[in-house]
């Protein structure tokens, strides 16, 4: 062995943090038309006029944060070095994820205006202070200021601070600044529940994001993986399957881009050469992971329920009838020192099951004689529900208790 155990070690990686969603691309591609749209919606603030408020929608990772940060940024540059331009523009753009009233927005919105060291506390204030403190710290800033809220459909149908900021020019509040708001979510129907008078000013233009197809996110990965790869590592077979897999699902760049970044650590820790093979891998751990992260989340007694379904469908590899199901779920819980719910509380559970995808519910009809029921089996693999249900909870399978 030579000396270091790092030494005679070649990553796979150039720079893996290019594949890291946090990163931002120099350039943005495959949204021409979007940019264009938005673009002339802002244009208005290069020459101090008032831009239109946009409301951008799109489901999650087709560009809509990438894009806004590139836009803002660009208009931000150009009017700050342009002699000729004789106009002051500010942009904030502030993640509401956290905030579930206008509330708690208004105050993610007056800490991104404030430096870190200057926040103000998440409780213990009348609204009004807090807009009269917003007013008075935008006017400050003064000129145009461009305010993009992401992930607002966080406050639900308190809604009040998206009627507020358009109007706060016309309603008195401001004296020397103009403000642009940008709204943007993944959640259309968030919009179509908005309050019409936040939506006659809010939504003056809507700029839709759709999904990304295989063509796009191919684009996308190769651009990233020039910088993130080694060229010897990789080829244009690994990424288009890479890029396949990602537009099948849910055609969103930061689900291609994860799974390129899993199926290179997969490399990493083979032979160094990243392959479509290792992309289904990637991608099987992926799915793997998502189906452990829902299963955590099930109340204790919905797990039982699943470990006595996966187990049944496993040995009888078929559906089966509910009072079988819950024979089986009785003895699961009865041997983790539990009480089972009644039989038609375990009905619901069911349902609640197939309901999130984990369980397929069929309609059985045996005539008059044996009448309708309701059949189950599991749609989910045996072993990752076991591994976690038995190793990461308190539940324990006896194999007589299960089998
Ligand atoms: N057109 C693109 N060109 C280059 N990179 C992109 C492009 N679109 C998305 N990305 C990258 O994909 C990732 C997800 O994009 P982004 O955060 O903009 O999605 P989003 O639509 O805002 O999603 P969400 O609704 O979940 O916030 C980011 O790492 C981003 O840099």
């Amino acid at each position: 062995m030579s000396e270091s155990p790092f030494e005679e070690f070649e990553s796979v990686f150039r720079n893996r943090d290019v594949l890291k969603e946090d990163y931002e691309p120099d350039e943005i591609l495959e949204r021409d038309d979007e940019i264009q749209d938005y673009a002339s919606a802002l244009n208005p603030a290069r020459h101090g006029a008032h831009p239109d408020n946009v409301f951008i929608y799109g489901k999650t990772g087709v560009g809509k944060t990438a894009v806004t940060k590139y836009l803002l940024e660009v208009l931000e540059t150009e009017v700050h070095e342009d002699p000729s331009v004789d106009s002051e523009i500010t942009t904030l753009l502030v993640n509401c994820q956290y905030s579930t009233t206008s509330y708690q927005a208004l105050i993610a919105l007056l800490n991104a205006i404030r430096g870190p060291h200057d926040q103000v506390s998440a409780t213990g204030h009348a609204p009004q202070d807090l807009y009269n403190m917003l007013w008075r710290e935008l006017d400050d800033i003064g000129g145009t200021i461009l305010i993009a809220l992401d992930e607002i459909d966080s406050i639900g149908s308190d809604d009040g601070l998206l009627y507020q900021l358009p109007r706060a020019r016309a309603n008195g509040n401001l004296d020397h600044a103009r403000l642009g708001i940008i709204g943007i979510s993944n959640d259309y129907q968030f919009r179509q529940n908005l309050s019409p008078k936040v939506k006659d000013t809010l939504c003056e233009r809507e700029i839709n994001f759709s999904q990304y197809d295989a063509e796009q996110l191919f684009a996308i990965l190769e651009q990233r993986a020039t910088k993130a790869l080694r060229p010897d590592t990789y080829d244009a077979a690994a990424l288009r399957k890479t890029a396949a897999i990602a537009a099948r699902d849910r055609g969103s760049a930061r689900q291609a881009l994860e799974l390129l970044m899993v199926a290179g650590d997969l490399a990493e820790e083979r032979d160094g050469v990243l392959t479509e093979s290792l992309v289904d891998e990637a991608e099987d751990d992926l799915e793997r992971g998502r189906i452990e992260d829902r299963i955590r989340d099930q109340t204790v007694h919905a797990q039982y329920s699943l470990l006595a379904l996966v187990h049944l469908s496993e040995r009888t590899d078929a559906a089966s009838r509910t009072k079988d199901v819950y024979r089986q779920y009785e003895r699961v819980v009865t041997h983790n020192g539990s009480d089972p719910l009644s039989l038609d509380r375990f009905r619901d559970q069911l349902d609640e099951l197939a309901m999130l995808g984990f369980a397929a519910k069929t309609q059985a009809n045996e005539g008059r004689q044996g009448g309708r029921y309701n059949e189950y089996r599991a749609t989910v693999a045996t072993d990752p529900v076991v591994d976690i249900l038995t190793s990461e909870t308190d539940l324990s399978l006896h194999s007589d208790a299960a089998r």
